[in-house]
């Protein structure tokens, strides 16, 4: 265990190397067992002790490995006194990322469909998509938490919304825009992996000015993810929690989440989610849609935006698919004129007192090639594993999770594998946290609500550091101290 600014650094093992990572190399699994944690926010090292035997899945499902280099530039990361990373002074020195273009080609033929409802019978009275176990053949290459890393992509608006005036309409317009374009990448169907408790998923973002940063936090009562993303002049935050439940012919999410955007000028916005239908999930074809109602608030303001989505009826024809619109309201009262209309899958559109009308955000086009996944070139990118990345990530990072990475690749049967004792790993941890007097700490986010349900206020914080720890090369050291010893 090593030091760092006055918090502890864990010993963990990369599970890929950086020779495997998105080379397209068949990955091997290895016989041996490791005692040291690979994922989680682990709160101990003694790798004798029960408690040290943490994720014993993530263990065996350890790949093969060669000597990863840290490929990271510390030397030119400045840090202010108290050892801090700002925003700014991080992009400076943080060295573009390439980034792919496609998936690579699968390696074996894809595995046969099976059948649906072996899947949703499973789930129907856990209330929780992310607690049921699913097969690989129903899953994508990505995980809960890069799922969330999917609503930056459209992050310029906040930084368009971060240099007008604050507790103006045009910021409210900007950044009711942002939370409609997150509705925009997911309208592929497939579910993500389910992230395992303490899981971490970082995106270093200098091309488009930001860095982001997720964990899974909670898993009793319920499972929170928790985000936090900071750009130039602005810091968006998401704490979601998300409730399930099965109609007959449809899976509906209520998300309970609590979204925020918070500016360096002192202007904050909250907002919610709407209800998502996965409709024709037994028989017909499956499609998602987002319907009812939610409010975009700007804390200092007052100005609110009042939002809707529209749900397709029988009788609605197809032009109204996907439509949402809303208006603004300042202490009850609608303003005049001011309209946003649009489609979540498409545009949003902002009519304004002066009878113009304005185009706030309009959808990327798609990937060239999208028949794997139908991922946009967004989402393609975020699972990613560069050499350069390779040699940073903490090993929490769900890009060196193994069976994500097999799917990734194609290689079905090894995926399958991998994810079983994954699965099983987590249930081990789980009944060992369930214990009296055992708790599961959060790595880089800590408890500061009571109850663990998610309500008005955040029940994580930030704890600050991970970006530090990453610059001055903490997770890349510890990598090299195990290969020393
Ligand atoms: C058999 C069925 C249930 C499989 C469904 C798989 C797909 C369609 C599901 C699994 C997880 C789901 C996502 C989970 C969380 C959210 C956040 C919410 O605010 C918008 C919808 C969104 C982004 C969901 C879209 C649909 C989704 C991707």
């Amino acid at each position: 265990m090593a030091c760092l600014d006055n918090r502890i650094v864990f010993n963990e093992q990369p599970l890929l190397s950086k020779e495997q990572s998105g080379q397209g190399q068949v990955i091997q699994q290895s016989a041996e067992i490791m005692d040291e944690p690979l994922i989680g926010a682990f709160r101990c090292s003694d790798a004798s002790t029960e408690q040290g035997c943490l994720e014993e899945a993530h263990a065996s499902a350890k790949c093969s490995m060669t000597t990863g280099q840290a490929h990271h530039r510390t030397d030119q990361m400045t840090t202010t006194s108290s050892g801090a990373l700002p925003i700014e002074d991080w992009l400076k020195a943080e060295p573009a990322h390439q980034r792919r273009e496609a998936l690579p080609p699968p390696q074996q033929p894809a595995p046969t469909a099976i059948n649906m409802w072996s899947l949703i019978k499973d789930m129907v009275g856990k209330g929780e998509l992310s607690r049921v176990a699913t097969p690989v053949q129903f899953l994508e290459p990505l995980s809960e938490l890069q799922q969330r890393c999917e609503d930056m992509e459209f992050s310029e608006l906040l930084d368009q919304a971060a240099a007008v005036e604050r507790c103006s309409l045009e910021r409210l317009l900007l950044v009711t825009a942002f939370a409609v374009s997150a509705y925009s990448g997911v309208k592929r169907t497939c579910k993500p992996f389910n992230a395992l408790l303490g899981e971490t998923y970082e995106l270093a973002c200098p091309e488009k000015g930001f860095r982001f940063i997720s964990e899974k936090v909670q898993h009793e009562p319920t499972t929170i993810n928790r985000v936090l993303a900071e750009g130039r002049g602005w810091t968006f935050e998401l704490e979601d929690e998300l409730h399930t439940r099965f109609t007959g012919t449809a899976v509906e999410l209520a998300p309970i989440v609590l979204l925020q955007v918070a500016f360096s000028d002192g202007d904050t916005y909250r907002w919610g989610k709407a209800m998502t239908s996965i409709n024709n999930v037994i028989v017909g074809r499956i499609h998602l849609e987002h319907k009812g109602s939610w409010r975009l608030r700007g804390v200092q303001s007052g100005l609110i935006a009042c939002m809707k989505f529209h749900a397709a009826t029988m009788l609605s024809s197809k032009s109204k698919l996907h439509e949402v619109s809303g208006v603004v309201e300042k202490d009850g009262v609608a303003l005049k004129g001011v309209k946003l209309r649009g489609k979540w899958d498409r545009e949003l559109h902002a009519d304004l007192p002066d009878g113009s009308s304005r185009l706030l955000w309009r959808v990327n086009p798609p990937a060239a090639d999208p028949s794997r996944y139908c991922m946009t070139p967004w989402v393609l990118r975020l699972n990613d594993l560069t050499p350069q990345l390779a040699g940073r990530l903490p090993h929490t990072d769900t890009r060196l999770r193994p069976d994500v990475r097999c799917l990734e690749l194609g290689i079905y049967d090894q995926a399958a594998v991998h994810h079983k004792q994954m699965e099983e790993g987590q249930a081990k941890k789980l009944a060992r946290i369930a214990k009296p007097g055992a708790t599961h700490e959060p790595r880089w986010f800590e408890r500061v609500g009571g109850c663990g349900k998610i309500g008005e206020e955040y029940l994580f914080r930030y704890r600050g550091g991970y970006w530090e720890a990453c610059a001055a090369g903490a997770f890349a050291a510890q990598e090299t101290q195990i290969e020393r010893e």
